[in-house]
């Protein structure tokens, strides 16, 4: 990997600032200033002219019926929204935050403007879902910015293959008092993964569970979801199996990170379910990478595995990344009133076996 991973920590916190970035790519360079993050002061100052556009994910673009105006051979591409009068700092908020959508009718007609920077467009989408604020941004061919990258240095900081084995330490843990807990870090990626390890290696492939972080269903007892339960029952299921392994991925949300999850929340409160929440928020269904479990097995010289998921995505996820599923274990548990339609919702459009 050529790209500089720390060029990209540098430009993701630049956007968590509200300060600019230029990134440059495939088909040109881009300066870009987050909405979310921006204010009145920020966007005069990046923009005194006035001139910027507006960079939606395609998901985004999707939600808000732009479809026509992307080219319909490629639909899964970024869309710039070319700036118009009207288009303001509240106005750009308005088409980054789909908070707001039931109740602030859309203003358009939007023009969309030729974007041939795409692969920096695609990168910089990625940078926000990295930082967790909204996929949306002010966009100049030309501007001011306090952090230069490339749009490979993006791809280095996703590169699963940095991650290394930082520490490991004895952690006994109820109904399994012979664990030990192994951390993993990569070069520039704050995320700081970590593998419990239960009972003794039996020669046997063992059983893994990978959970994805929930900080509302792992440590509140959230009902919206089964995250909470599946971790008990995981760890209770590797120890009693005799040998195994839970990887806790730091993906909080399904890849798209605490506040993005919450606004989903907020959003399937207005009745759009768990994967519409996501897409109008301007991300996919499932922003997860299983490369970096994947990653994390290898390290633990764990090529063949028992899985316990219901999710098919982790079996193939995983088999692409060189890690063999050798049988696939449900984790299924009661549903309760307040997560039944999400457990629905997974099976149903999601493909989940529940
Ligand atoms: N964006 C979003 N994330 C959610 C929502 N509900 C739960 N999550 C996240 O979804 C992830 C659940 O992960 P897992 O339990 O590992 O996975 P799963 O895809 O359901 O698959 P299995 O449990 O293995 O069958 C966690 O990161 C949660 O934070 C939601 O409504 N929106
Ligand atoms: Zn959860």
């Amino acid at each position: 990997m050529t790209g500089d991973p720390k060029a990209a920590a540098r430009a993701i916190d630049a956007i968590r600032r509200g300060w600019p970035i230029r990134i440059a790519g495939d088909g040109g360079a881009i300066c870009l200033l987050a909405i979310e993050t921006a204010d009145e002061e920020r966007l005069a100052g990046f923009d005194a002219a006035g001139m910027a556009g507006v960079l939606l994910s395609a998901e985004r673009a999707a939600t808000l019926k732009l479809a026509n105006q992307r080219d319909a051979a490629t639909p899964a591409v970024p869309v710039l929204i070319g700036r118009a009068p009207w288009l303001d700092l509240p106005g750009a908020v308005a088409l980054a935050d789909p908070s707001a959508d039931l109740s602030n009718p859309f203003k358009g007609p939007y023009q969309s403007a030729p974007l041939a920077a795409g692969e920096a467009a695609n990168a910089a989408l990625a940078l926000a879902r990295l930082a967790g604020v909204l996929p949306a941004f002010f966009l100049l061919p030309e501007g001011p910015a306090e952090v230069s990258l490339a749009a490979a240095d993006v791809a280095a900081i996703e590169d699963a293959g940095q991650l290394r084995i930082v520490t490991r330490a004895r952690l006994p843990i109820e109904g399994a008092e012979q664990a030990e807990i192994v951390a993993f870090r990569g070069p520039a990626d704050a995320a700081e993964h970590v593998a419990l390890l239960i009972g003794a290696p039996t020669g046997q492939p063992p059983i893994v569970r990978l959970h994805s972080e929930c900080l509302t269903g792992d440590a509140f007892g959230s009902l919206k979801c089964d995250c909470g339960p599946q971790l008990d029952e995981g760890l209770r299921a590797i120890a009693a199996s005799g040998w195994g392994i839970l990887l806790y991925l730091r993906q909080e949300g399904r890849g798209i990170g605490l506040v993005n999850k919450l606004r989903a929340y907020a959003l399937q409160d207005q009745g759009f379910d768990t994967l519409e929440a996501n897409r109008r928020l301007g991300f996919a269904e499932d922003a997860r990478d299983f490369g970096v479990a994947a990653r994390m097995l290898a390290l633990l010289n764990q090529d063949r595995i028992r899985l316990l998921t219901n999710n098919p995505e982790k079996v193939a996820g995983l088999a692409r990344a060189g890690i063999e599923v050798i049988e696939r274990l449900p984790l299924a548990l009661p549903a309760n009133p307040h997560n039944q339609a999400y457990l629905g919702i997974k099976r149903d459009k999601a493909g989940h076996f529940l």
